[in-house]
């Protein structure tokens, strides 16, 4: 069978996505596009051949009998509005981070999605399927470092333009971190803590950068994760898990080392799209695979979008009080729990 998809926003990461699906990925078709910019949506028909419909807008492009799966790739505050738009036409939804911009939107879907009995959802926390990440957690689920008891962290991107504000460093770039980390110990967060060390002079003059954001789990675990959204040099993630016994560390990125002109050096990747290639390639072949084979996808689900958005939340709050701020999550229904989510009990 053949998941028919159609794709909300075709800007970067839409685009990506339709590469992806169209050229690389196996049991998907790409049917329709949208986009507020008309022109965008005819011009990602035109630019991968596509055999698809442009539609008007997210209603329509949903109600269509040709679509089976909607892949929601528009601007953040988009993206709740054709999610429960989705659901309420059984549609099958990848969206991508955030699933919406509140902890309040997002209990809406995951309480339409209860309602609806079923998954549909999956949000595209794509970092769970990189195989460094998997790693990482092979090796604490294995026990291989005994109990962790810190994290270190930094995701560092080498620019950012002028309408990056302070916030978006926690709910844009942070949400990243936010996801992967309490997936990674099987824990969830009790509090955080943000600090502001001295300012990049290549920051814009309304943004603080670099931000320090500690977040402490449940079980204890404090993690210390650095957001520095113009370092320059490079787009750089780092995460280091220090353990009773040990420690492992996320893997630097195979890359080609080279002698020359008296130096030893290798590149460091510039830009997002490249640094979790095989992870997109794999959260998107999953959820057509998971829907083709269990009726439902199996990644990560509109709750793990809720604990984002709560615990985004609670971040932008500690951003201004300076103290540290509760993460309070309300309770998790049923139909989220016991479910194997990528391999771990949740
Ligand atoms: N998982 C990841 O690593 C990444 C996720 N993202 C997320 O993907 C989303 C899109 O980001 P980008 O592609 O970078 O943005 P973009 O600005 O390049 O593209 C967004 C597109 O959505 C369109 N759009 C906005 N509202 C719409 C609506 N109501 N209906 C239809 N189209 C609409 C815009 O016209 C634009 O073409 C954001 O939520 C962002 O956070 C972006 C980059 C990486
Ligand atoms: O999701 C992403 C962007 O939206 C965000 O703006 C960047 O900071 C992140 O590194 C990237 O992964």
């Amino acid at each position: 069978m053949t998941l028919k998809i159609g794709v909300i926003g075709t800007g970067a990461i839409g685009r990506e996505h339709i590469r992806r699906i169209t050229n690389n990925l196996s049991g998907g078709k790409i049917v329709a596009v949208t986009d507020v910019n008309s022109e965008a949506a005819k011009a990602a028909v035109e630019q991968f051949q596509l055999d698809a419909e442009v539609y008007p807008d997210d209603k329509t492009l949903i109600a269509s009998e040709n679509v089976d799966a909607i892949l929601v790739t528009s601007w953040g505050p988009a993206h709740q509005q054709s999610v429960m738009a989705g659901i309420e036409a059984g549609k099958y939804v990848f969206c991508e981070k955030p699933l919406a911009t509140t902890a309040e939107g997002c209990m809406e879907i995951v309480q339409a999605e209860v309602k609806h009995g079923r998954r549909l959802v999956q949000v595209g926390f794509m970092r769970r399927y990189d195989s460094g990440y998997q790693q990482l957690k092979e090796a604490i689920d294995n026990r291989f470092i005994g109990e962790p008891l810190m994290i270190r962290c930094a995701h560092r991107n080498p620019e950012v333009n002028d309408s990056y504000t302070t916030d978006m460093a926690i709910t844009d770039t942070l949400i990243h971190e936010i996801d992967v980390l309490h997936w990674l110990v099987n824990d969830d967060y009790k509090s955080v803590q943000v600090a502001y060390p001295k300012k990049t002079r290549h920051a814009s003059s309304h943004l603080r950068d670099p931000q320090v954001v500690t977040l402490e789990t449940q079980g204890g675990i404090l993690i210390n994760a650095e957001i520095f959204v113009n370092c320059k040099y490079g787009y750089d993630i780092q995460c280091e898990v220090i353990g009773e016994e040990g420690i492992v560390k996320l893997p630097e990125v195979a890359s080609l080392q080279y002698r020359k002109n008296g130096q030893l050096g290798t590149h460091i990747l510039m830009d997002w799209k490249d640094r979790f290639l095989d992870a997109y390639d794999r959260e998107l072949q999953d959820f057509m695979d998971s829907i083709r084979t269990t009726g439902e996808p199996q990644g990560p689900t509109a709750w793990d979008g809720y604990i984002a958005a709560v615990t985004a939340d609670a971040c932008v709050k500690a951003q201004d009080s300076g103290q540290h701020e509760a993460v309070e999550l309300g309770e998790k229904p049923e139909l989220y729990r016991g479910t194997v989510n990528r391999g771990v009990q949740v």
